[in-house]
């Protein structure tokens, strides 16, 4: 019976840390966990420019609680207007590792995002050539285009087509949550990668609509029927590399999600780890979770991994009901429920 495991420290690979003062709230939630996180640039206004992006590193850096130590890696908000030059310098210099795809009004801070992929054809072949990985919200947002279909849909309309104007592109399909996006990424060649959430590995649509509405499940791509669920545990414990950690942990005001027009996004940066170890234990897969956590990720990035070690024991936590984060008060992922492994640094 294995009752630690240690491994190299993980990396998030997708995150949003806010800004102000909920970014001083929260970073210490992702920091005692991850060495690094792609940090996600969906602010107002969203991080557009080098010199933005610069500016909010600096920020993070001054909000990581004393005593951790946490790279942010920053990411570039793409718009209609995105200038190319401008996305490769950043690159270059180091201040971006990634840039953002949001497909307009797709979700949280998205309005600004890109209207039509062809505007942006550009800053793609641009990035392809710099080697400059492009993370996507991968969903439609056509209104007639049903919530529950619109990552299978822009699978079609406008993955496939985009790799097959690009094929060289370094491509992360962020958070998936369906069986046709683990099935697209496990056929594309090796630039295409996925990250995986833990809620999407935990809840299906019941958790979040059976028996009252959960507005504390509800985050976007939003989850689906059990069947994906379960294809995306196959995948995410499955040993293949292209598919990695990324928690998407989202953080809204307690009262914004519970509201007649609740706000997109799950926080589960505080328990992530114990979060993602109970599926590899359920899977019998806890050999593999390193590969998972600390890994697959930097290889996809072309990053080292982390030469410092953590270790997780097999004792319960009990995950609070809720947080308070100074800025506001969060309800966690898993809020009210006791994981059986523990964080121990
Ligand atoms: N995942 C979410 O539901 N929300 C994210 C945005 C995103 O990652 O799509 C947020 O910024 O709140
Ligand atoms: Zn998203
Ligand atoms: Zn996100």
């Amino acid at each position: 019976m294995t009752s630690t495991l240690t491994i190299r420290r993980p990396d998030d690979w997708h995150v949003h840390l806010r800004d102000g003062a909920m970014l001083a709230g929260v970073v210490g939630h992702t920091a005692r966990q991850f060495a690094r996180a792609i940090v996600m640039p969906n602010l107002t206004p969203p991080v557009t420019t080098v010199a933005a992006g610069a500016a909010y590193r600096e920020r993070i850096l001054a909000a990581v609680p004393e005593g951790m130590s946490f790279t942010p890696l920053m990411t570039a908000y793409l718009t209609d207007n995105s200038d190319p030059a401008e996305l490769v310098r950043g690159f270059a210099e180091g201040v971006f590792t990634a840039a953002k795809l949001y497909p307009a009004g797709a979700t949280t801070n998205s309005d600004s995002g890109v209207t039509d992929i062809l505007k942006i054809q550009g800053v793609l072949e641009a990035m392809a050539d710099a080697g400059m990985p492009l993370c996507i919200h991968g969903e439609v947002t056509q209104p007639h285009v049903d919530v529950f279909d619109r990552e299978a849909v822009f699978i079609d309309q406008i993955l496939e087509p985009l790799l097959g104007r690009i094929p060289h592109l370094r491509v992360i399909f962020e958070h998936i949550t369906t069986a046709e996006a683990v099935q697209f990424v496990e056929s594309a060649p090796a630039n295409v990668a996925a990250t995986i959430t833990p809620q999407h590995l935990h809840i299906n649509r019941n958790a979040m609509l059976v028996g009252g509405i959960r507005p504390h499940m509800y985050c976007l791509p939003v989850a689906k029927r059990e069947t994906h669920r379960q294809a995306l545990r196959k995948a995410a414990t499955g040993g293949n590399p292209k598919f990695f950690l990324g928690t998407d942990s989202a953080p809204h005001a307690r009262e914004a999600k519970e509201s007649a027009c609740g706000c997109a996004g799950i926080y589960n940066s505080p328990f992530a780890l114990e979060s993602y170890l109970t599926v590899f234990e359920d899977e019998g897969a806890l050999g593999r979770f390193e590969d998972f956590a600390s890994r697959f990720g930097p290889a996809f990035y072309r990053l080292p991994v982390n030469e410092e070690m953590v270790t997780l024991e097999r004792v319960e936590t009990e995950v609070p009901a809720s947080l308070d984060v100074g800025a506001a008060h969060l309800v966690p992922f898993h809020a009210g429920e006791t994981l059986r492994w523990r964080f121990v640094g």
